[in-house]
């Protein structure tokens, strides 16, 4: 175990878990500014952490197999995104056997039929609304969940996709919360992986039938990488791994409709140009805020930044700060979908669902359904078939995950 030690500054504060608190999406962002680098070591949630950021910092924390993400989020987070025996808890070959089942079912013919799905059920929710005033973040939960639903294989009629779409939500919602609200949303999603594990079971004696390419199929025939099939608690967790984060792209819809409405003059654009709305997909994932950061451990024994990192050294990349690093995007505090019409693609600048490569690390296997989905929707937006009502637009960055105040109310147009 060579090496220096040291050459990263120290957080000023012997704790940075109030920081964090307080300063929400802005505390790495802030602590880089006012220590003048792109890595310093802190204590959070009583445990010593280094919070790094940046495209260089990204490939060493998604690239090289250096992290798992074993006792890295405190469980209150972990037990409501991931939880125990999930793609994200594993490593090495069982992770990439387990990934490939993920990087199949998303594929491009998967994300497409996704999206039809999505046209179907947004075109019902929104005959179901007409005249009505909602948040636009609930009805994009139902539709999501419909849609994810069908997609997915669940046969319609066997679970109450109202009561789903509340449960999927809390869990995201709730990530964040300790105490009561993380309890309730623990014990909803408890009911939710019942329910999975149900459907697994159901399917795979025959008594549901789901299609052959669809995702509850390929979960339930599922096997680890010596060949066993997936056990029944383990499937049911990896299928909420795909209804809960294709609900979860709420709200990059909310964050589309509100950058439409900030930025009147894209409504002709994407209207007319449907690349120009996968440009304005990722301006809308880069600029607003999601998941804040990834926590890792160390794995093996590294340098990096003239520094040893060993096993078990908890690091933490700021995702919210890496997407607005100003060394890789000019402006960034300004919503441009244009600046995409020239991006080199690099896979650790843009990181609001990881970096690296998805095939072979942690990075979401779900990007390009939560493009194409943003993308169809900011179009269908775009349209006009809602008006956006006087209401408090702002987003505070402070509150994790964010949302506009009044949860993007729309008036439905009959
Ligand atoms: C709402 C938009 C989404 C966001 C912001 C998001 C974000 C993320 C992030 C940051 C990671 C990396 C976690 C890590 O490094 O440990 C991740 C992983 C993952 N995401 Fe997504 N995601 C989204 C949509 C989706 C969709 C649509 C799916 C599937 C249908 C999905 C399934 C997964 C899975 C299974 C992993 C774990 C991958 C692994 O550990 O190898 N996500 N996501």
């Amino acid at each position: 175990m060579s090496g220096t030690r040291g050459s990263i500054p120290r957080s000023p504060a012997f704790d940075d878990t109030l920081a964090f608190v307080r300063s929400g999406y802005l505390y790495g962002t802030r602590r880089f500014r006012t220590l003048g680098a792109d890595a310093f070591e802190a204590r959070l949630g009583g445990r010593k952490a280094v919070v790094v950021h940046g495209r260089e910092a990204a490939s060493v924390f998604y690239e090289g197999d250096r992290f798992s993400r074993e006792r890295a989020m405190p469980t209150s987070v972990q037990h409501l995104l991931q939880d125990e025996g999930s793609v994200q808890a594993l490593e090495g070959l069982a992770h990439h056997h387990r990934k490939s089942m993920f990087m199949r079912m998303l594929d491009e013919p998967h994300v497409l039929r996704l999206v039809d799905e999505f046209d179907l059920q947004w075109a019902r929710v929104r005959a179901e609304h007409a005249g009505h005033t909602v948040p636009l973040y609930d009805l994009g939960n139902l539709v999501l969940t419909r849609a994810a639903l069908a997609w997915a294989g669940v046969p319609a009629g066997t679970v109450d996709d109202r009561e789903l779409a509340g449960r999927l939500a809390a869990m995201v919602d709730a990530a964040a919360t300790i105490g009561a609200p993380n309890w309730i949303a623990r014990s909803r999603r408890r009911r939710a992986e019942a329910w999975a594990a149900a459907l697994v079971a159901d399917v795979r004696a025959g008594t549901v039938e789901a299609g052959e390419h669809t995702a509850i199929r390929m979960i339930a025939d599922g096997s680890d990488h010596h060949g066993a099939p997936l056990p029944e608690e383990v499937a049911a967790v990896e299928v909420l791994n795909v209804l809960r984060p294709i609900v979860a792209v709420s709200r990059f819809l909310v964050f589309a409709v509100h950058a439409l409405h900030t930025h009147p003059a894209w409504e002709p654009v994407l209207a007319e140009d449907a690349a120009a709305a996968t440009r304005f997909a990722n301006e809308v994932r880069r600029f607003y805020p999601f998941f804040p950061v990834i926590a890792g451990t160390a794995r093996r024994d590294f340098d990096w930044h003239g520094r040893n990192f060993e096993p078990g050294e908890r690091v933490i990349l700021d995702l919210y700060a890496t997407n607005h690093d100003p060394r890789n995007w000019a402006e960034p505090r300004r919503f441009l979908p244009e600046r995409f019409e020239r991006w080199d693609g690099d896979p650790n600048t843009l990181v609001p669902q990881g970096g690296g490569d998805a095939a072979t690390g942690h990075r979401c296997p779900g990007e390009a359904a939560t493009i194409a989905l943003t993308a169809r929707f900011a179009r269908l937006a775009a349209s006009r078939p809602f008006e956006v009502p006087e209401q408090d637009l702002r987003i505070s960055l402070r509150h994790i995950p964010a949302l506009p105040m009044d949860r993007m109310r729309v008036t439905m147009r009959a």
